[in-house]
């Protein structure tokens, strides 16, 4: 797969086939379309395209800096590179972008710049300056431009909506097997490993702690999880707390990982790390004593459901 920082740089041998969207979670209904794409790529003898805006429109026009989205933008272009597509579009939402006409759009970006034969798209979709243009607009372009448009039905696209609305929620709730049900692998959250308050080594639980840059990455509610890395190649399980450490007075949010049957220096590395499932919520304990306790007990219910993935 070819990533494109624009539709502007884009270049192909042949015709395309081109979707459009955001692709939140690149979970098992959007893998449907993107075996549809791939497929009329593959008979039709095109390359594949998935034409992708970011930042997210509403970052940018609702000023909803809030919006939380369940991959960045790479963990998004490593998991559509997955599925087998030719070219993955990141094309800049900017102001200027977000008021182009809807036939300048069709002309410039999928005529002219992508080379579309087709578009698949969803039967709702609107496009253009302030949304003007709907799926049938695009159809008399694509007579007048020559490019044929393949309608999602109704029923698909709000499998796919309910699905990235359900994940979103299912992830604050923390309910880690029905976000990864929908999904179809497990969340990851990536960053680089920072210092902490160095209490971990004293209580017996040395803890990683992920920093994530991208502030529009959605975490998981706080709680404890298994969770899975892979460090310099090796397979590694461990214990995560998302949340405000209360027990021993922390008032910021961490996410802090105890990797098992593990000892080395992780300050300043990048970690990608798998939630796999929720052990408990977190709690503020009225001594560190008990807190080394249920962490004790976490670390052997861990085992057990590490133990019984391997069987
Ligand atoms: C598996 C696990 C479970 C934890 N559970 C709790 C908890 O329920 N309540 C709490 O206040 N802190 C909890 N913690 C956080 C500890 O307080 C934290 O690891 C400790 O403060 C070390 O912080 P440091 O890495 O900044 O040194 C947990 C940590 C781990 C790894
Ligand atoms: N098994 C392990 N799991 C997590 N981190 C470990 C482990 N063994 C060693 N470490 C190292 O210890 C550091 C965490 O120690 P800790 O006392 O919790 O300090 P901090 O508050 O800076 O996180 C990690 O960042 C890592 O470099």
């Amino acid at each position: 797969m070819k990533t494109h920082s624009s539709a502007h740089t884009f270049t192909s041998e042949k015709g395309t086939v081109v979707t459009i969207g955001t692709f939140d979670g690149v979970h098992i209904g959007h893998k449907k379309i993107i075996a549809r794409l791939t497929e009329s790529a593959q008979v039709n003898q095109w390359e594949s395209v998935v034409l992708t805006f970011f930042p997210h429109p509403r970052m940018l026009l609702q000023k909803d800096a809030d919006i939380k989205l369940i991959n960045t933008i790479t963990e998004r272009g490593d998991l559509l590179e997955k599925l087998g597509l030719d070219h993955l579009v990141v094309h800049p939402f900017t102001i200027d972008f977000s008021r182009m006409h809807a036939e300048d759009f069709v002309e410039e970006i999928l005529v002219n710049a992508l080379h579309a034969k087709k578009v698949i798209i969803g039967y709702d979709h609107r496009f253009g300056r302030n949304r003007t243009a709907n799926i049938d607009d695009l159809k008399q372009f694509g007579a007048q431009f020559g490019f044929e448009v393949e309608e999602i039905s109704k029923q698909e696209l709000e499998d796919v909506a309910v699905s990235s609305t359900k994940i979103r929620t299912a992830l604050h709730e923390g309910d880690i097997d029905k976000a990864n049900a929908y999904l179809g692998y497990p969340i990851m959250l990536e960053g680089n490993v920072v210092y902490g308050k160095s209490l971990g080594k004293k209580l017996g639980y040395p803890t990683a702690n992920l920093h994530i840059q991208e502030d529009y990455k959605l975490i998981p509610g706080q709680g404890v999880y298994v969770v899975r890395s892979y460090i310099e190649g090796a397979i590694v399980y461990g214990m995560m707390n998302i949340g405000t450490n209360p027990t021993v007075g922390g008032v910021a949010q961490t996410i802090e990982t105890y990797f098992f049957d593990f000892d080395s220096d992780l300050y300043g590395k990048r970690l990608s790390i798998e939630i796999l499932c929720k052990i408990r919520s977190e709690q503020n304990f009225e001594s560190v004593e008990l807190l080394i306790e249920a962490m004790k007990e976490d670390e052997i219910f861990s085992r057990t459901y590490i133990q019984s993935l391997k069987v």
